[in-house]
């Protein structure tokens, strides 16, 4: 157990100043960075002279902050406090051995210290709680992932659409479900509300969600401890097996063979399988011909970038489910700057709630921007109309001096055409300054380009792969 000297309650200073810091690097860097090295420290923080001290378990955990994470705290603190923040790193005196730290805890009201817990000293839980949480280890289903907290948009109707229907009606149409789409698009939070939507209903329906890898792993177990008879038990028994990111699945035989096994199982006793990927079973890179032709043999739905007013609606919703008003212009604001994904915009929302809890401010426009101020820039230093220029001119072989000249044959209009729908989508820049970027061309030209680009692109497939490379390549 650590002990840690007196820090501060909910609502002072070290305790916000600390938590609105751990909000933003949460952000920042990788979920295992943070859980590791950042998560479990406690602080302590002295207005007088702007110093917070953090609590280290160990030299060697102190050492390792110290190099790769004081500067950034540091920053980071510096962006919240409006002023320089002076970091210091002391190890905290160790009392008892650790168990499960929870240093992050708020302390107690009269200011006491920040200690770790011992799990086992916790009041036992009651036996309806032990049940709830026996049944939660079963299925592995987060419950605030459901239908209810996802928001509808045309990027996800067709496959939220398909998803209710298997979650009230199993084992029949759309078996298999495959659920594909770039990363941080909802495909997990799909598959849990299916998942919560049966057992809503079914309380006593056998229902699995479980990462591919997962899967890799249990069948590992069940080679090493020859278990393949408790393994089969476990999968053909159940009745919905939600699986994520089958794509894992790739180049591992045995893996293959045992999961084409229990689809078999699963589709012969009329039971659901529902399963995510980043990518359409054909698109699916050393995966077994037979299994990607049974990927493909009921239903497949992609999950597509929010569009604007989906991610407006998404960011509004969540700021109050977070207890939060956030007011539509700022909701647009951010919806326009973070486009690519759903998780990157709750990203960027928790910044800005970190913002204005800490400094106590509403939230608005230049709250938001200031809060996202790094992301912000990124963008800008990245996405210019000059790059676009180039990047289509260098993609479709033309030179980018025809993206402002007059000519009008159909090799050159159209790439022109693309830069401009590409500049409007991906810069802050409205349709007169576009136009005038591509040669002093007026702005009604510019925005039958958006919109015929826009509209062409809903129909052609090979279009919308372009303008995807296209997009990628100038979001680095
Ligand atoms: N339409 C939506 N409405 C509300 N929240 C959403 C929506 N889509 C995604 N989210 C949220 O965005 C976050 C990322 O979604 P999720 O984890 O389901 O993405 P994913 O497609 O599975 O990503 P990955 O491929 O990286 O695992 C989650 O917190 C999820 O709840």
């Amino acid at each position: 157990m650590l002990d840690v000297p007196p820090a501060a309650g909910p609502g002072d200073p070290a305790s916000s100043l600390w938590s609105a810091c751990q909000d933003v690097l949460a952000q920042e860097l990788p979920e295992q960075q943070f859980n590791t090295w950042i998560k479990p420290l406690a602080a302590q923080f002295a207005p007088a002279d702007a110093r917070l001290t953090l609590f280290i378990a160990n030299r060697f955990k102190l050492d390792w902050v110290r190099a790769q994470y004081a500067g950034r705290i540091a920053d980071v603190l510096e962006r919240l406090y409006e002023q320089p923040v002076k970091v210091e790193l002391a190890l905290a005196p160790r009392v008892l051995p650790t168990k499960h730290s929870v240093s992050s805890a708020p302390a107690s009201p009269q200011g006491a210290a920040i200690v770790d817990a011992d799990i086992s000293s916790r009041p036992p839980s009651n036996e309806v709680v032990e049940a709830q949480q026996a049944q939660t280890q079963r299925h592995r289903l987060n419950s605030a992932l459901t239908f209810d907290t996802l928001v509808e948009g045309s990027a996800n109707r067709m496959a939220r659409a398909a998803a209710l229907h298997v979650a009230g009606a199993p084992g029949r149409l759309y078996n298999p479900l495959f659920i594909y789409g770039g990363v941080g698009l909802g495909k997990t939070h799909l598959m849990h509300a299916v998942g919560n939507h049966l057992l809503a209903g079914r309380p006593d329906a056998k229902v699995l969600y479980i990462h591919a890898e997962q899967f890799v792993s249990d069948v590992v177990k069940a080679y090493q401890r020859k278990a393949f008879d408790e393994f089969k038990n476990r999968y053909h028994s159940l009745d919905l097996l939600l699986i994520d990111d089958v794509q894992f699945f790739a180049n591992k035989d045995r893996t293959q063979e045992e999961f084409f096994n229990a689809f078999e199982a699963l589709l012969a006793k009329k039971s659901h399988i529902v399963m995510t990927s980043d990518t359409y079973p054909k698109g699916l890179a050393d995966i077994h011909e037979r299994l990607v032709s049974r990927f493909d043999s009921g239903l497949t739905v992609a999950l597509e970038p929010p569009e604007l007013e989906m991610r407006v609606a998404i960011l509004i919703n969540k700021a109050a489910s977070e207890g939060a008003d956030m007011p539509e212009e700022v909701a647009f604001f951010v919806a326009k700057n973070v486009r690519s994904n759903v998780r990157e915009l709750e990203g960027a929302l928790r910044k800005i709630l970190a913002y204005s809890r800490f400094n106590q401010k509403e939230i608005s426009i230049p709250l938001a921007r200031e809060a996202l101020r790094d992301l912000l820039s990124i963008q800008n230093r990245q996405i210019s109309v000059e790059n676009i220029q180039k990047t289509v001119a260098d993609y479709y072989k033309i030179k980018v001096s025809d993206m402002y000249s007059k000519k009008r044959p159909a090799s050159i209009v159209r790439p022109r055409q693309i830069a401009m729908y590409l500049a409007k989508e991906l810069t802050q820049k409205s349709l007169p300054e576009i136009g005038e970027l591509f040669g002093g061309r007026d702005h009604t030209t510019v925005l039958h380009a958006v919109r015929k680009i826009a509209a062409e692109r809903q129909q052609l497939t090979e279009l919308n792969q372009q303008l995807h490379v296209l997009e990628q390549t100038l979001k680095g």
